[in-house]
Parts: C-alpha cells; structure tokens; sequence
C-alpha cells in the first residue's frame, strides 16, 4: 500500500486555517460545519442504521464539531444525548452550542452524567482537540477513562469510540498523552475511529497515536489552496517560509486520504526512478557502487544481508569488505555480489580513489574496533554512506567530527540514546504541557547537533535532515515514516537490511535524506509483502515484488 503526504503540525494548521479566514472565502463557522458534517458522514458510513449516540463536547473548537455532529445525527434520525462543558466556547462553538440546543438539551459534561445514560452504539469525543495544552483535569480525566471502558460499569466503550481531530488527552504534535508517562500505559484512551481534518498532524503517527486513534480519516475541509500556499516552498529559493511552515512530510501505510492526487503523482514518480524507467544509466556504473564493509570472522551474516537489500534495491554493483583473513566467509552467494579485502583505513583510501564508489555502509556486523579504524577514511572521503550499529557505537566515543550531510545515521532507541543522551532523556521526560517535546524535534535536534541525516527507528520512523546550510536558523526536511502496521518488521536483522537498502539507494545517487526515507519505506513495504513469519533474510527478495506492485 502506498500513500504519502505533508503532515502539518497544530501550529502549521491553525496559521493554515487563518490564512484561509483571512483570504474572506471562508469563515471558521463554515470550516466547523464542514468538520462536523464530515464526522457525521463517516458515523452513518459504519453505522449506517440510525442508532443511539452520546456526543461529549468540550469547551473549544473541537466540541463546536461535536455540536454539529449531534445536529447530523439527529437529521438522520439518531437519538443524541449531549453532554457540554459549563465553559465560554469561541464565537463559532457558541453559534453551534447555540443550534443544537434548538434540537435537544446539554446535559452536564461529568462522569456521573455519562455513566447515568443509556448504553450507546457510538459515543463521540469531542473534547479536545488542537488546542490542548495541558493534562486533563480530574473531571474530564474521569470521563475518558470511563470511555476507554477502564470506568467501572459503562465498561467497553472503545469500539464504539469515535475520536473527532485526535482521542482527547493525545497531544498531536507528539502523539504523547499529556500528564502520562511516555511508555505504553494501559489506560490511554483508544478510539475506534478517528476523523482529522485536511492533513494528519505529527501526534497520529508517533508514540501513542496509531493504536489510540484506531482507524485514521483524513477528511478535506477545503483548505488546499491554503495549504499550498502556506506550507510549500517559497519562490524566492529559500528552502520553507519560515521554521513554522518547515516541512515536514510522511510516508505511511493504511489510511483514507482526501487529496488522491498528489499521490498519484508521488507514486509514479517514486515507481520510474525506482525501475530504472527515468535516467540515462546506459551501464551498471550509471547506477553506482555500494560498499559494505563487514566484520571479522563469524560475523558476516548482518553485513551480508546489507549487501543483499543493496543489491536488491538496483545498486549497479555491490562489493562486500571484510577484513582479507575473513573473505572465506563471504564466498556463499549471491554470485553477483563482489568480495575485496579491506583490512584497515588505508585499505579504505586506496579503494575509495576509485571515484565510481558511490554509497557505503558501515557497521552492521562490523565490530566496534574495526568500525572506530575505518570511521576517519570513510569520512575523509565525504563518501555518500550509512553508518549502522557498531558504526554507531564507535561515533558515540569518537563524536561527531567529520560527519556531513551526506551521511545517514541509522540508530534504534538505545542507540540514539548513547549518541545524543540528552535528546533522549527530554523525549523519555512525562509531557505537562503542550505541544510536548517531539521524536520528530529530538530527531531534527540532533540532526543539527551531528551535521548528519538522522533516521531514530521504530514502528514510528523519524527522519530529518540538518538545518539548509544557507538557512543555518531554519529547520530541515523532516519525515515520518508509520511501520504500526507491520510489527513483524521488528525482527533480528531487519536493521542491517534497512542500513543495505539506504546504501544502495546512495549509491544510485538519492540524496541522503530521500534515500533514508525511500529505504524506509522499502523495507516496511517488504515486510508488509511477506507478512507475519518474516525474518530478515526474507526481505531483500521481497523487493522486487515491491517495484512490481508499484505498477512498474
Ligand atoms: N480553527 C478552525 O477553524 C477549525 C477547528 N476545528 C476544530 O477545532 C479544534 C481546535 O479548537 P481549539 O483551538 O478551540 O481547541 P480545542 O477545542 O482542542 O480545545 C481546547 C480548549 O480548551 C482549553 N484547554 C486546553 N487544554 C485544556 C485542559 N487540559 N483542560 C481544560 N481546558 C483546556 C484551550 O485553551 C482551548 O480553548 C480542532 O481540533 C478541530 O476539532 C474544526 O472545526 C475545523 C476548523
Ligand atoms: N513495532 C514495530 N513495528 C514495525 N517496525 C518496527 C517495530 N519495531 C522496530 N521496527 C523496525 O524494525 C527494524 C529493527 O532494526 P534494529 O533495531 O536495528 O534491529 P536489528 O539490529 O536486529 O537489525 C527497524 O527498521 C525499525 O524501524
Ligand atoms: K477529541
């Protein structure tokens, strides 16, 4: 499955939805309206027999959705409790308040209250949305606790559970609950169906917020002249506007979108480069030569399945570098993979004056002492390369000196936390405010601090790129890449063949960032392919498949 598209962060969308109100087109009540009106049609899809609901409104903008939700469903023959905040809504939620109340009552937003009603087949959260900026109070932490059927008698809420912008509580710029402990907890509030509206925002996609918003729905609200305009790419050559309208884009799997187009064309580009359709390559140096550099003896088997993804991936010629005392253990196939020995960094040099070496990769399967030996040569070279595993261990005690934007850290959780313990300790830190510090900010920070292209691994991939050189004051490119849906992707191995597919796509001559966000995308697509009983091995073959489906 391929889809892909910008995310926006809250501040991006409300300075998209300004922009719209202040352009005279729109208003925010008509933006609420269609909001609501948009909810409402994605209920009576998967309910299509009018039924009982509970709508649970909150004191701003996303309980005004709420109100014409409820207004929805009573037209089409629901009965609708609602149940409201005693609170001062905007202008726009008060006009919907307003209209509702010509239609039924607002029962008191308590968790006595909700308890007290009669057992509904949908219940709608529309508390909070983006404009949360702190924990919920007792009060309303009651009530999703109830909803998410932790609550005692009004147990079981959860299928029912329709989420309008995000699950209340979840902040969307970092998919963190706040006032919860960043780890997996077993109260957090789970929908069944969430609706958000014109683009997804960071908060579905990171930590939390894949398995707490259930199905996910991208629903068009008529904001796409403004969010070209104001979050694409300036004319006048800067890389984005300004740090706000930064860009940040994801690749996922698995979710309706509004606005096909766009991945059509994404789609059909990404399928001719990766086929070889586009480019003048007339030979297999057109599509350049990856280098793995692998370990001593009884360590081939990771660096060996890096050669393989990059083989795999369209590399014109993959060669694998073991120290020359280990050659025996690489001879197995595949029969088109070179072999050179490579015993140290002068080694290195010597065979880097070969200019058509066009991406390496260092690490997997390595050795920490060998890594930290041909971490200078490969760096002096400013070499394309992706620097996995004990490469990693080796930056962590020699820091980051040499590094350049050509360069792909691929670090897991324990990795980044050796090589950047304070990025990690902020992101491990209990949010009390919103918007809580980010994977997709630790990622940008220490893509800055290192010089490097950062990819932070898991189910929630984040990749980003160091600050435009040009632009020192200005984020870079960020993506998220969502894996949720293919955990069996977390299997031993599975790294080394990421770090093989990234160097292989250096090699083809995508710049840094692009290739770890194609590999990233390759490799969950694979294992998504292959499905559950992958192990790593399995991946690289699955590649072709992959170009296959792609329509090439
Ligand atoms: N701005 C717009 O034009 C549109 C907004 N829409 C909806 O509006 C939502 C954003 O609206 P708002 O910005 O009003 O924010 P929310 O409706 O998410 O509500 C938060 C409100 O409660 C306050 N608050 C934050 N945390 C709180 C806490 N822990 N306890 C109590 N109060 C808290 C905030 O100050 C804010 O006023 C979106 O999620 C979306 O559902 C849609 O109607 C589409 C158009
Ligand atoms: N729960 C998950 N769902 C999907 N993908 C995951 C999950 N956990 C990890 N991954 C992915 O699996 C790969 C594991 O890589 P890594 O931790 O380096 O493992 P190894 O060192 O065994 O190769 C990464 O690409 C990571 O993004
Ligand atoms: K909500």
């Amino acid at each position: 499955m391929l889809s892909g598209t910008e995310i926006l962060t809250t501040a991006q969308m409300r300075a998209i939805e300004s922009a719209a109100m202040a352009s005279g087109k729109v208003t925010g009540l008509k933006l609420m309206k269609r909001a609501g009106a948009a909810v409402a049609g994605h209920i009576r899809l998967r309910w299509p027999r009018p039924g009982r609901a509970t709508v649970l409104c909150g004191p701003g903008n996303n309980g005004g959705d709420g109100y014409v939700i409820a207004r929805h469903l009573a037209w089409a023959g629901w009965q609708v409790r609602v149940l409201g905040i005693d609170n001062t809504p905007g202008p726009d939620a008060a006009e919907m308040r307003r209209q509702w109340l010509a239609l039924g009552p607002i029962l008191p937003l308590t968790d006595a209250e909700l308890r007290s009603g009669p057992d509904c087949d949908v219940y709608v959260d529309a508390i909070f949305g983006t404009g949360l900026t702190r924990p919920p109070g007792r009060e309303i932490a009651a009530i999703l606790s109830c909803l998410d059927g932790y609550g005692g008698d009004a147990a079981f809420y959860r299928p029912r559970l329709v989420a309008v912008d995000c699950p209340s509580g979840l902040c969307l710029d970092s998919g963190a609950f706040l006032g919860q402990a960043r780890q997996p907890v077993w109260h957090n509030l789970r929908a069944a169906l969430t609706v958000a509206f014109d683009s997804p925002k960071p908060g579905h996609l990171l930590e939390r917020g894949p398995e707490c918003c259930g199905e996910l729905v991208i629903a068009d609200i008529g904001l796409r002249e403004w969010r070209e305009t104001e979050a694409g790419p300036s004319r006048n050559g800067a890389p984005w506007r300004t740090q706000r309208m930064a860009s940040l884009s994801a690749i996922w799997p698995g979710f309706e979108i509004a606005d096909r187009r766009r991945f059509a064309d994404e789609k059909r580009k990404r399928a001719a480069w990766l086929t070889k359709r586009e480019g003048d390559a007339r030979h297999k140096f057109g599509h350049g030569h990856a280098l793995i550099l692998a370990g001593g003896m009884g360590q081939g088997g990771a660096a060996r399945l890096s050669a393989r993804a990059a083989l795999r991936v369209g590399a014109g010629l993959v060669t694998i570098c073991p120290p020359q005392s280990a050659l025996i253990e690489y001879l197995g196939p595949p029969d088109a993979l070179m072999r050179r020995g490579v015993n140290d960094g002068d080694a290195l040099i010597g065979l880097l004056r070969d200019g058509r070496i066009t991406g390496l990769c260092l690490g997997p399967g390595c050795g920490i002492d060998r890594a930290a030996g041909l971490l200078p040569a490969l760096l002096g070279s400013g070499r394309s390369c992706v620097l996995d595993a004990d490469a990693l261990t080796a930056l962590a005690t020699q820091g980051f000196a040499g590094l350049h934007r050509n360069c792909v850290l691929t670090p897991h959780a324990g990795e980044f936390a050796r090589l950047f313990p304070d990025l990690a300790e902020r992101l491990d830190a209990r949010p009390d405010k919103g918007p809580a510090y980010s994977r997709v900010d630790a990622v940008r920070d220490a893509a800055a601090r290192s010089g490097a292209v950062v990819l932070l691994k898991g189910p929630d991939t984040v990749i980003a790129e160091p600050p435009p050189r040009a632009h020192p004051h200005l984020t870079g490119r960020a993506v998220i890449h969502s894996a949720s849906d293919v955990p069996w992707l977390a299997t031993a191995g599975s790294g080394d063949v990421l770090a093989g597919l990234i160097a292989g796509l250096l090699a083809r001559g995508l710049p840094a960032l692009d290739a770890a966000a194609m590999g990233a995308w390759l490799h969950a697509a694979a294992a998504r392919r292959f499905g559950p009983g992958l192990i790593a091995d399995d991946l690289p073959d699955q590649i072709p498949g992959v170009f296959r489906d792609l329509g090439a």
